[in-house]
């Protein structure tokens, strides 16, 4: 499928001050073209979370423009923004079923019947393997599981603007590989435009387009590396040679400006 370039999430001069402290973000650019995944590496406090907060509309206020296909995103109701933040955001008195119903009914996935909406959630949860859950509690699963779930919602919703904070980090090696894998997969057959937020060298290069990486002094632009192994099947990615040369350049980078 081919996509226009020229629409996408457009960050422009994005400055955050929490109340009483030292901005968080400092006049960020980041243009991410719509139907991409780009993925976020940085040092601890460096404003990542605070830049997929921002552009979920969850602070509200900032300085600079955040738009979408041109127009002021925070103004267009329309555009479906599905976050995973880092606690998974699951509320605790829903099942893992009913926690997707319930964002799938505010998000306004109102044209399905009832019977399309339940089946969308079975096949989410399938697809990321914990369709035994569904009627368990939040509480009642592992961090892992419980990122799993956030993830499915996130998808069940169909987004146009999907926003990832570290969704993975609660995963062994072994089951990370998988779910990147899955959740790959998954991307693919719904590509929404995604920021995805990491702390693993490996899975920012697996995972995104590009990779964002933002350093621990604000006053730096943004540092966008292309990823050419980014169509490369996952399997055949970890093995190349061109795997290996960025993230020694990434490497290079965190030791220069971390
Ligand atoms: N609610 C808040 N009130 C005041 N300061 C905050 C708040 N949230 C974050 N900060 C500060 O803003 C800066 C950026 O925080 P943020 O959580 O965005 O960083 P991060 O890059 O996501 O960090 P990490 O990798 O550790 O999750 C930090 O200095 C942090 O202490």
């Amino acid at each position: 499928m081919l996509y226009s370039r020229n629409r996408g999430l457009d960050i422009r001069n994005l400055t955050v001050e929490y109340q009483g402290g030292q901005a968080a973000l400092k006049s960020v650019d980041l243009f991410l073209p719509e139907h991409s995944i780009y993925t976020i590496l940085g040092p601890s406090g460096c404003g990542k979370s605070t830049l997929l907060r921002s552009i979920a509309g969850l602070i509200k206020t900032y300085h600079g423009e955040i738009s979408y296909n041109g127009k002021a995103l925070h103004g267009q109701d329309q555009v479906l923004i599905g976050l995973v933040p880092q606690n998974y955001g699951l509320l605790p008195w829903k099942t893992v079923q009913s926690n997707i119903r319930m964002a799938m009914r505010i998000s306004n996935s109102g044209t399905l019947t009832k019977q399309q909406q339940e089946q969308q959630i079975t096949n989410w949860l399938e697809s990321m393997g914990i369709a035994d859950l569904a009627h368990r509690y939040p509480l009642s699963l592992s961090g892992g599981q419980q990122q799993r779930v956030a993830i499915a919602r996130a998808f069940a919703i169909s987004p146009q603007i999907m926003l990832l904070d570290e969704p993975f980090s609660a995963l062994d090696a072994i089951t990370r590989e998988e779910i990147q894998r899955i959740f790959l997969g998954n991307w693919n057959s719904l590509p929404t435009t995604t920021l995805f937020v990491t702390h693993d060298v490996e899975e920012a290069i697996l995972l995104g387009e590009k990779v964002i990486m933002m350093t621990s002094n604000k006053e730096d632009p943004l540092i966008v590396m292309d990823n050419p192994l980014f169509s490369i099947k996952p399997e055949e990615k970890r093995d190349s040679e061109q795997f290996f040369q960025l993230s020694k350049e990434i490497r290079k980078v965190m030791q220069e400006k971390w």
